[in-house]
C-alpha cells in the first residue's frame, strides 16, 4: 500500500441526512409494495445498506450478490466476476439494487442486466455515491445521494485494500510523495 492520508470528504451528519432523505423518497415511491427486495452488492453496500434499509418503511426483505472487480487495485480489472449470487428468486418482485458507488459503470451494468434477464416486476438502483467523469459504460440510475468528482474514495462500506470500510464518513485518499 502507498503512503497516504485520508481527508473527509463527506461528513458523517451530511452522509446520515442522505441516507434518510434517499429512504424517505423510496419509501413514497413503492407505496403499496407487497414486498421490496432490496439487494445489496458485497461487500461496499453493506454499511449503507443497513442505514438505507431503516429508513424505508415498507415491508422490505435483502438479498445480497458479490461481484467483485477492483480487488485490491484502484483502477477496475473491467472483468466483473459474480462471486456469489442471490439466494431467493426475484421474478414477478420490486427490485431495488443497492450500490455504494457507481465509477467506470462495469460492476452495475453487469449485474443490472444479469438481475433483470430474472423478470422482476420492477428494477431501479439506487448509488450513494456517483463519479459520473469515470463512467466508461452508461447504467439508468433511479436514485444518487452524491455526485462526486474523480478522486479515490473510502469509508462507509467503501475500501482501499480491504481497510476503512468502517470509516463513519467519505474519505478521500492523498498520496504522499
Ligand atoms: O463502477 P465500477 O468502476 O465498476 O466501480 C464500482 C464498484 O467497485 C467497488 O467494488 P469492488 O469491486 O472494489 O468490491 P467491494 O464492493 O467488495 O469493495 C464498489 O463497491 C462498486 O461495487
Ligand atoms: N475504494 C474505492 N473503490 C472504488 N471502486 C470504484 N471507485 C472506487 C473508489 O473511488 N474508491
Ligand atoms: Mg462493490
Amino acid at each position: 500500500m502507498m503512503k497516504h492520508r485520508i481527508d473527509v470528504m463527506i461528513p458523517e451528519d451530511e452522509l446520515q441526512a442522505k441516507v434518510a432523505e434517499l429512504g424517505r423518497q423510496i419509501t413514497e415511491h413503492y407505496q403499496g409494495t407487497s414486498e421490496l427486495v432490496l439487494i445489496g452488492l458485497l461487500r461496499g453496500s453493506c454499511l449503507f445498506l443497513a442505514d438505507l434499509s431503516r429508513h424505508i418503511d415498507l415491508p422490505v426483505s435483502l438479498d445480497f450478490m458479490t461481484a467483485s472487480s477492483y480487488g485490491n487495485s484502484t483502477t477496475s480489472s473491467r472483468e466483473v466476476r459474480v462471486l456469489k449470487d442471490l439466494d431467493d428468486e426475484i421474478k414477478g418482485k420490486d427490485v431495488l439494487i443497492v450500490e455504494d458507488i457507481i465509477d467506470s459503470g462495469f460492476t452495475l451494468s453487469k449485474i443490472r442486466d444479469i438481475i433483470s434477464l430474472r423478470e422482476p416486476k420492477s428494477l431501479a438502483i439506487c448509488t450513494l455515491l456517483n463519479k459520473p467523469a469515470r463512467r466508461e459504460v452508461q447504467v439508468p440510475v433511479e436514485w444518487t445521494g452524491f455526485t462526486i468528482p474523480d478522486e479515490f474514495v473510502v469509508g462507509y462500506g467503501i475500501d482501499y485494500a480491504q481497510l476503512y470500510r468502517n470509516l463513519r464518513f467519505i474519505g478521500k485518499v492523498i498520496p504522499l510523495e
